[in-house]
């Protein structure tokens, strides 16, 4: 069966929940995709939507020049939801009235339902639903041929639907947790409206990507790829074993700014156990030559990036007829390029092996290009993945050489590698490490007086970092135990020489990020 078959599609006017949107249909067992708002028909066409999801957006539809939708939208005959900007979109182009009002309203409140039918069909006229409002607009009037089946004490038209046709419009935002019962409400619309099957598991996504991948390699193809031992380079490279067999070459580059331990593992892990072919690369030396000196932040990311190209186009040279390039891409960063989005500053050059293909002129392959993180480590289960893989705490590419900070040498690596060694076991002995995002040392150009043994020390300053997040773009410092971090603080400057402080970082993201470089 083509699990592709039930799509849905969702029209991105901006909002911040756009993406949650998507994982709650997904989650529904739903295929989705995320598209510009104006997609015009003839893609709305070939796309072929089981029902289409407008989201909710900054602008003001009375504003000119605000996102649109294509007509199309309401003519193709497939069920309609707008959420919020979506609801007021809809009430606009379809003959209501919309008012930057004076009724705004940010924050929880509830809506009672009025009609037990399109995204309240699992609820019962009278019922007083918790939902999440974040709107300064109002629907004032409602087009012809709609009523309300929600109201809150702001909004009288709260939820909205069309008499006769499966258009509906919500006032607030079911997407997110703090609307308890919105995931029944998607439920409804998804399966009620626009009747599909909920088939959409990881598993029949093996067997489609598996054949997908055989056809994109051709049946001589061969396909090399960067492994890190992160989550999504891993399971990229076990899903295209199992399509190509010997065809796939991984390379996994030792650039000596690794985690202590990692380099035995990785290829334990997949030379050993899964067979895969796999190249290590030793660039310590080359790697730690070019960032001598260097001590600007943005500089060590730039060499780094550059470095890896290098590495990876000598490595690729060597694979006989490589005409693939495989990538870990997820469905998040698809999405950046197709989203409604205004411009960003760079706080960080982030870098993976991107802008690789070019150079290299191989074509890429990404798997996993349609997936969440948390559908990839679902797909690393099926695969076979242990679970100390698929629960792993994001690594940076450019590894240690952010977390050391100031000059980048062998002897300062091996000392954040030691403390971030004891870090991870402690974080792990106190059944911590799936709670928090991300915890790690960090080794900073400072020196303190210490006193250990009766004799004056004069060393390093090391920094815990720990931090609770849901996707990296915010953080909050983790309240970790004070017994714990005791812990931490006392192995560290016992067991690392030539550290004599640690210190806990208590900033959140923002105003800090999560790494300190
Ligand atoms: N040491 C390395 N050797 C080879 N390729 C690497 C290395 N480090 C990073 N890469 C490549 O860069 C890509 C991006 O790295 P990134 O850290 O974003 O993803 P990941 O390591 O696969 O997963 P995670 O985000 O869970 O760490 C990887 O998918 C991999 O292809
Ligand atoms: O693959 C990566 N390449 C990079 O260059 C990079 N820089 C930061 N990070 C990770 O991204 C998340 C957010 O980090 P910051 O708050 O420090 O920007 C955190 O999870 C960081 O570990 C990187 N990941
Ligand atoms: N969250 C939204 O979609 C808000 C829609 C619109 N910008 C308003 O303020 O009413
Ligand atoms: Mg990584």
């Amino acid at each position: 069966m083509d699990i592709h078959a039930e799509k849905i599609l969702i029209l991105d006017f901006g909002s911040q929940y756009t993406q949650l949107i998507a994982r709650r249909v997904r989650e529904l067992g739903v295929y989705c995709e995320i598209h510009r708002p104006d997609l015009p028909e003839e893609q709305i066409r070939r796309f072929a939507p089981r029902g289409i999801i407008l989201s909710g957006g900054p602008a003001s539809v009375e504003t000119e020049g605000s996102p649109r939708c294509d007509p199309y939208v309401f003519q193709a005959g497939v069920p309609v939801l707008g959420i919020c900007y979506g609801l007021q979109l809809l009430a606009k182009l379809l003959g209501g009235k919309v008012d930057r009002s004076a009724h705004r309203e940010y924050g929880p409140a509830e809506v009672e339902v009025l009609a037990a039918r399109g995204p309240f069909t699992e609820f019962t006229q009278g019922d007083r639903v918790k939902v999440l409002m974040s709107h300064g607009d109002r629907v004032e009037a409602l087009p012809p041929g709609f009523e309300a089946i929600g109201r809150s004490g702001n909004s009288p038209f709260a939820a909205a639907a069309h008499t006769s046709k499966p258009v509906y419009g919500l006032q607030f935002h079911p997407e997110v947790v703090h609307t308890p019962r919105g995931k029944e409400m998607l439920r409804a619309f998804l399966f009620g409206d626009c009747k599909v099957s909920g088939s959409w598991t990881m598993k029949g996504f093996i067997q489609e990507a598996e054949e997908a991948i055989r056809q994109k390699v051709g049946e001589h193809g061969r396909v090399i790829c960067g492994l890190s031992g992160g989550v999504d380079s891993s399971v990229a490279a076990l899903l295209l074993h199992r399509a190509l067999g010997p065809r796939l070459q991984c390379i996994f580059v030792d650039n000596g700014l690794l985690r202590q331990g990692e380099r035995a593992q990785v290829e334990a892990l997949f030379v050993d156990r899964f067979h895969v072919p796999l190249k290590t690369v030793d660039a310590r030396a080359r790697f730690l030559e070019k960032l001598a000196g260097v001590t600007d932040p943005e500089k060590k990311r730039k060499i780094i990036g550059r470095e890896f190209i290098a590495v990876f186009e000598e490595a690729a040279r060597e694979v006989h007829d490589a005409g693939f390039l495989a990538q870990g891409t997820l469905y998040p960063d698809v999405i950046e390029s197709v989203s409604y989005k205004g411009p960003s500053v760079t706080i960080k050059s982030h870098h993976n092996v991107g802008g690789l293909p070019e150079q290299m002129k191989l074509k890429l392959v990404e798997p996993l290009r349609e997936l969440f993180k948390d559908e990839v480590r679902v797909l690393g289960r099926e695969l076979g993945l242990p679970e100390e893989m698929v629960g792993r705490q994001p690594f940076p590419g450019p590894g240690l050489a952010i977390r050391v900070l100031g000059e980048v040498t062998e002897a300062r690596l091996e000392l954040v590698r030691r403390a971030d060694a004891i870090v991870q076991e402690e974080i792990r002995q106190a059944g911590l490490y799936s709670q928090v995002w991300q915890a790690f040392a960090v080794l900073l150009p400072v020196q303190s007086v210490g006193v250990m043994g009766d004799e004056r020390t004069y060393e390093s300053t090391c920094v815990l970092r720990a931090v609770t997040s849901v996707d990296g773009m915010t953080a909050e410092w983790a309240r970790l135990p004070f017994e714990v971090l005791e812990r931490i603080s006392t192995r560290i400057t016992n067991e690392v020489r030539g550290v004599n402080r640690v210190v806990y970082d208590i900033s959140s993201k923002p105003p800090a990020t999560i790494e300190w470089e």
